[in-house]
C-alpha cells in the first residue's frame, strides 16, 4: 500500500484544563476519503484544528503529524496551506459582507494560478452568484463557497469539518456529490455525523472515543455492523443511504 499522506502519532491536546485528546494516532491514505468519527464532543474538530495549527490560544498540543516532509504540529498554518493542506472549517467562515467573487479572490495564493475552472465546473451556482453577498447565500451555497475556496489551489490533502451540518436533505446530497468528485482528485479527511454521507463517501474510518482512537478500519465494515456502529457512535446505521 502507498505511504499515507498524513500520519498522526500520539496527538494530545489540552484546552482550558481539559485533556481532550490523549494520544491519538491514525493515518490518512493518499487517495479517497477517510472519515473521522465519534460521538458529540469527543474531539473531532479539536483534532482538525490541531493539525492546521488553529488550536485556541493557551491550548497545549503535543505529538506529531507527518504531512509530506513536515511535522504539521510544528509548522505555522500559512506554511501548511502553502504546502497544500486545505481546511474547510465547520462554521464555513465565509466573509458575509463580501461577494462570492471577492471571497474567492481572497483565497487566491500568490505565485499559483487559481483554478476557477475547477471550482465553477463543480459549483456552477458560485459562478451564477458571483456578485451576491456571501451572507445572503443559503447554508448549502455557503458550504459550496467554503469548499470552492480551498479548491482554487492544488492541495494535497483536504480537512473538511461537518460539511453537511444543518443542511436540507437535498442539499446534503448535492454537497456529498461535490465532495465525491473532489475526492477523486485529492484525499480528504472528513468529519461527518451524517452516516449516509459517510457511507457514500468514505473508504476508511477512524473512530475517536474518550480522547483516543477506539477503532480504525474500512468504513463499510463499521457501518455494516449495526452493533459496532451503535457501540462506537451511539447511533444505528440501518436504513442509512446517501
Ligand atoms: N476552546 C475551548 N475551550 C473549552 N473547551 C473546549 C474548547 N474547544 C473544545 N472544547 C471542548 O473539547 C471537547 C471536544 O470538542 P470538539 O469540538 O473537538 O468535539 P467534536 O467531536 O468535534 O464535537 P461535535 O461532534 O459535537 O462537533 C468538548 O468537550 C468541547 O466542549
Amino acid at each position: 500500500m502507498s505511504d499515507p499522506i498524513l500520519s498522526v502519532t500520539d496527538l494530545s491536546v489540552r484546552i482550558a484544563g481539559l485533556h481532550i485528546l490523549q494520544g491519538v494516532s491514525f493515518t490518512v491514505a493518499p487517495t479517497g476519503v477517510t472519515a473521522l468519527l465519534g460521538r458529540n464532543g469527543v474531539g473531532k474538530t479539536t483534532t482538525l484544528r490541531a493539525l492546521v495549527g488553529l488550536t485556541p490560544r493557551g491550548g497545549e498540543v503535543s505529538g506529531s503529524a507527518r504531512f509530506g516532509d513536515r511535522d504539521a504540529l510544528h509548522t505555522p498554518t500559512h506554511r501548511l496551506v502553502r504546502a497544500g493542506l486545505g481546511y474547510v472549517p465547520e462554521d464555513r467562515c465565509v466573509f458575509a459582507g463580501l461577494t462570492v467573487a471577492e471571497n474567492l479572490r481572497l483565497a487566491e495564493r500568490p505565485g499559483a494560478a487559481p483554478a476557477y475552472d475547477r471550482v465553477y465546473a463543480l459549483f456552477p451556482e458560485l459562478d451564477k452568484r458571483s456578485r451576491q453577498r456571501a451572507g445572503t447565500l443559503s447554508g448549502g451555497q455557503q458550504q459550496m463557497l467554503a469548499i470552492g475556496r480551498v479548491l482554487l489551489a492544488d492541495n494535497t490533502l483536504l480537512l473538511v469539518d461537518e460539511p453537511t451540518k444543518g443542511l436540507a436533505p437535498k442539499v446534503v446530497t448535492e454537497v456529498a456529490e461535490a465532495l465525491a468528485a473532489v475526492a477523486e482528485e485529492v484525499p480528504v479527511l472528513l468529519v461527518e455525523q451524517n452516516l449516509a454521507v459517510v457511507r457514500r463517501l468514505a473508504r476508511d474510518a477512524v473512530v475517536l472515543a474518550a480522547g483516543r482512537v477506539a477503532w480504525t478500519g474500512a468504513a463499510d465494515k463499521l457501518l455494516g455492523e449495526p452493533e459496532l456502529t451503535k457501540a462506537l457512535l451511539g447511533v444505528g446505521s440501518q436504513g442509512v443511504h446517501a
